[in-house]
């Protein structure tokens, strides 16, 4: 077998390799990126991008039933066509995909395509090549989990099934669908599947929506999907094939309960891609979810000249998250390895209203030590005006000192809402200080200014209801 000798070897041309291989190359041009299948990226090609077209098509298309009281007619004869949607969407998807592809075009011959093996801690098999490298960046990504019933029925018939990595290469939609998973992928896709026609029951396990955490915040959201959709929650789900459907059958509320739909989507999480590359044989420590132990400061796995970036750390799978690890651990490839500060967390759901979640979550938070402000959206003056007056905000904020700490929502213009929030905590504001910031009218914002004046009262009553500060 050949050895080609490198510096730093990346596996994975994702978002999170293709961010490692940008800061490697500003200190070398001795890089290897490796890649298995298909390249694009997850974001692009099956993940965030694709997801939001067929949404944007889906709230489109649904905002028909709101326009007669807008004394605008006609909305009832508008139709959809979701076979030629789907074709838009890929045709989006392929846009999305072409700047990606042209990044790795940009990398010619040190590019390889191949799954990667450790064969040492600085040695990797790919095809029939030995490449030894000073430091290796695995950056491997995730894939679809499907729990077992499903993956049994599956391999009868795997068009009956389908992953989130299937949806959008689909030429139509079913009549009929069930999703199972009330995460992120399970709202936003359900809800927009609902929204295209497609009869949709979603199916979650633990009761939260979108990866919420705060009990009121849940049981609004969930209150409020449930007036829009079919949002069962179920610890078990039986499927038995009936001809050319599927039947689910559940518990619910001591009730038993059952539908017939034509096709399944998992939304059920995604696994990290750490199985096949043999790093149990080169000794990477694992932690009790099968995840190398890493330092999320520097990205180094253990002592080993080993970085992880991106999903295979399964902790933070989102994207921009996999861009910073990716950051991280190309500096610290090419550089002593330093300890890096992690953004303020910040997670959105795309259904309507949008969820969020950011700074530090409801769980997180520690008894005694916060107050939380609270608003409803149901009769906020833009939210009514926009036909959108359904959502409820909760900011955290520390006990005393009033400093912003987190914040859950299920809000109109939610994503707008958590990066103004987000971006607060991260300058280390308190309630007081964004109470001082310039509101203008009507805006959704004012929304959240209510929300920050219940929390500044619950802070501190005595204070007076001046919200311009002193010079
Ligand atoms: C439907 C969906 C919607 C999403 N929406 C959002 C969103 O709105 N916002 C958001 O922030 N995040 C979203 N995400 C998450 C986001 O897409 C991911 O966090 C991000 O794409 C992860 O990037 P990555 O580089 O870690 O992995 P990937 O992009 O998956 O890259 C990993 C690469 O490694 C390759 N590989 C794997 N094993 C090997 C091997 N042994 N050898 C060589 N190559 C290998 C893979 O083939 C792949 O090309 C969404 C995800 C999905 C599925
Ligand atoms: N907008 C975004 O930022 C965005 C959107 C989509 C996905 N993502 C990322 O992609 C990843 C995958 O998303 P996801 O929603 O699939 O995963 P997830 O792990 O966040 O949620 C999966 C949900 O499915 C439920 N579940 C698991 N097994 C089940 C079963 N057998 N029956 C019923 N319910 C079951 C879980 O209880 C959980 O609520 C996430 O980690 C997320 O961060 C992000």
């Amino acid at each position: 077998m050949k050895t080609r000798k490198t510096e730093i070897a990346i596996i994975g041309a994702g978002t999170a390799g293709l961010s490692a291989y940008g800061i490697v190359k500003k200190s070398t041009q001795d890089i290897l990126l490796i890649n298995e299948g298909l390249y694009g990226t997850t974001c692009a090609r099956v993940g965030c991008m694709p997801s939001k077209v067929l949404i944007q098509a889906a709230n489109d298309y649904y905002r028909r039933h709101q326009l007669k009281k807008q004394g605008i007619h006609g909305g009832d004869n508008i139709r959809i066509q979701t076979d030629e949607t789907l074709q838009y969407v890929r045709s989006m998807r392929d846009y999305f995909v072409s700047f990606v592809l042209d990044t790795i075009d940009s990398i010619g011959d040190r590019n390889i395509q191949g799954k990667a093996q450790f064969l040492e801690p600085d040695t990797l098999q790919v095809n029939d090549q030995i490449i030894q490298a000073s430091k290796i960046i695995l950056a491997t990504g995730s894939t679809p989990v499907i729990p077992e019933p499903l993956e049994s029925m599956r391999k009868k018939d795997n068009s009956r099934v389908l992953t989130t990595d299937e949806l959008f290469e689909q030429q139509n939609l079913p009549d009929s669908i069930a999703v199972i998973g009330s995460g992120p992928l399970g709202m936003e896709l359900g809800q927009a599947l609902h929204r295209m026609g497609v009869k949709t029951h979603i199916f979650g396990r633990s009761r939260t929506v979108g990866g919420l955490s705060d009990p009121d915040v849940i049981a609004y959201a969930i209150k409020n999907f449930q007036d829009e959709l079919p949002l069962s929650y179920t610890q078990e789900l039986c499927y038995s094939e009936r001809g050319d459907k599927i039947e689910i059958s559940w518990e619910e509320e001591n009730k038993s309960r059952s539908i017939q739909i034509k096709k399944v989507l998992t939304a059920t999480g995604r696994r990290p891609n750490v199985n096949g590359l043999r790093l149990e044989e080169i000794g990477v420590p694992f932690d009790e979810k099968g995840i190398p132990e890493f330092n999320p400061e520097t990205m180094q796995i253990a002592d080993f000249p080993i970085y992880i970036a991106g999903d295979v750390t399964s902790e933070l799978p989102i994207l921009h998250e996999a861009s910073d690890e990716g950051q991280i651990a190309g500096w610290n490839c090419t550089h002593e390895v330093t300890a890096f500060n992690r953004r303020t967390p910040l997670a959105i759901t795309f259904c309507e209203p949008n969820i969020a979640r950011l700074g530090k979550s409801f769980r997180a938070l520690e008894d005694g030590t916060y107050q939380t402000g609270e608003v409803l959206f149901d009769s906020q003056g833009r939210a009514t005006i926009k036909q959108e007056n359904k959502g409820m905000l909760h900011v955290y904020g520390e006990n005393g000192s009033g400093l912003l700490l987190g914040a859950e929502l299920a809000a109109p213009a939610g994503e707008h809402l958590a990066h103004l929030l987000s971006w607060a905590i991260a300058n280390k504001m308190t309630v007081f200080d964004a109470l001082a910031a310039p509101f203008y009218h009507p805006v959704i914002e004012e929304g959240l200014r209510t929300c920050l004046r219940d929390l500044a009262k619950k802070i501190d009553s005595e204070r007076d209801g001046l919200e311009i500060q002193f010079k």
